[in-house]
């Protein structure tokens, strides 16, 4: 008879995983085998984990990850020179905590954007915030940015984050204004946040696509010292993913 006050009031009070839990408790004939203690801490377990999940979505959500991956699915069976021991190292995400950075550069298609979101996927299930950017729409976003006022309320949004996936960098030119702003993101993050950048082209060619060697210098040594490097070879997953599903369409 109290019990719908009850549960009005758990909802009122937001805590809507004990009122759901309670909800559930009730239409169980033999809850009343458990103790007074029990059924409270089940109650308590399960606001804490529905609250828990809430805040993985919201996570999710303002990562705007491109590619639903995830660390556990990743493909390991085709030849491509990912180190399985250190991907069950990145997944712990202690490289997160330690501020340190994540290089990953090969050949398009071999699945450097797919590392990225699973890395960032995992991240923000251990409680990390993420954001994933393809670094030319992210400079081009600062550009208008900075006619429109919104240029240091960006760089602080980007600051905070916990780790930062610059996608596809090298892929197109950068002009003087957008070296500059690349170090200001970078500047920012260097041994307090981590970075996570994709590129076809091969870490020995960074400092020559900058272009201009002292600001290349200042952006490559706030990244790569601090950084560890997959390099990926072999041919494109998008090639196998597509012969695969040929084959199941004529199976
Ligand atoms: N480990 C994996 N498991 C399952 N699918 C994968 C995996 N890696 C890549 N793929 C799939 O292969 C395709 C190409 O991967 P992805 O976009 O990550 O490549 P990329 O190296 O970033 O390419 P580009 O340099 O052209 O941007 C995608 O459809 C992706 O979902």
């Amino acid at each position: 008879m109290l019990l719908h006050p009850t549960l009005e009031r758990l909802q009122q009070l937001r805590l809507s995983g004990m009122a759901n839990a309670l909800h559930e408790q009730l239409q169980q004939p033999d809850i009343a085998t458990l103790s007074f203690e029990e059924r409270l801490g089940l109650l308590l377990d399960r606001e804490a984990t529905e609250r828990e999940n809430r805040r993985l979505q919201t996570r999710l959500k303002q990562a705007k990850l491109r590619q639903n991956a995830a660390v556990e699915d990743i493909d390991y069976r085709a030849p491509r020179g990912l180190d399985k021991i250190l991907m069950t190292r990145l997944a712990t995400g202690q490289w997160i905590s330690e501020h340190l950075n994540v290089l990953i550069t090969g050949p398009t298609g071999v699945g450097k954007s797919y590392l990225a979101c699973a890395l960032a996927n995992q991240a923000c299930r251990l409680g990390y915030s993420a954001r994933y950017r393809r670094l030319p729409r992210l400079l081009e976003e600062l550009g208008i940015a900075r006619a429109d006022g919104r240029y240091s309320k960006l760089l602080a949004e980007l600051a905070k984050t916990d780790l930062l996936i610059l996608d596809d960098w090298g892929l197109t030119p950068m002009n003087n204004e957008q070296r500059r702003d690349l170090l200001e993101i970078l500047d920012d993050r260097c041994r307090t946040r981590s970075t996570l950048v994709t590129s076809q082209l091969p870490l020995e060619h960074w400092h020559e696509y900058l272009a201009d060697p002292t600001l290349a210098d200042a952006i490559l040594d706030r990244l790569v010292h601090a950084a560890y490097t997959l390099t990926l070879r072999g041919d494109s997953m998008r090639k196998r993913t597509s012969t695969l599903t040929a084959e199941a369409v004529t199976q």
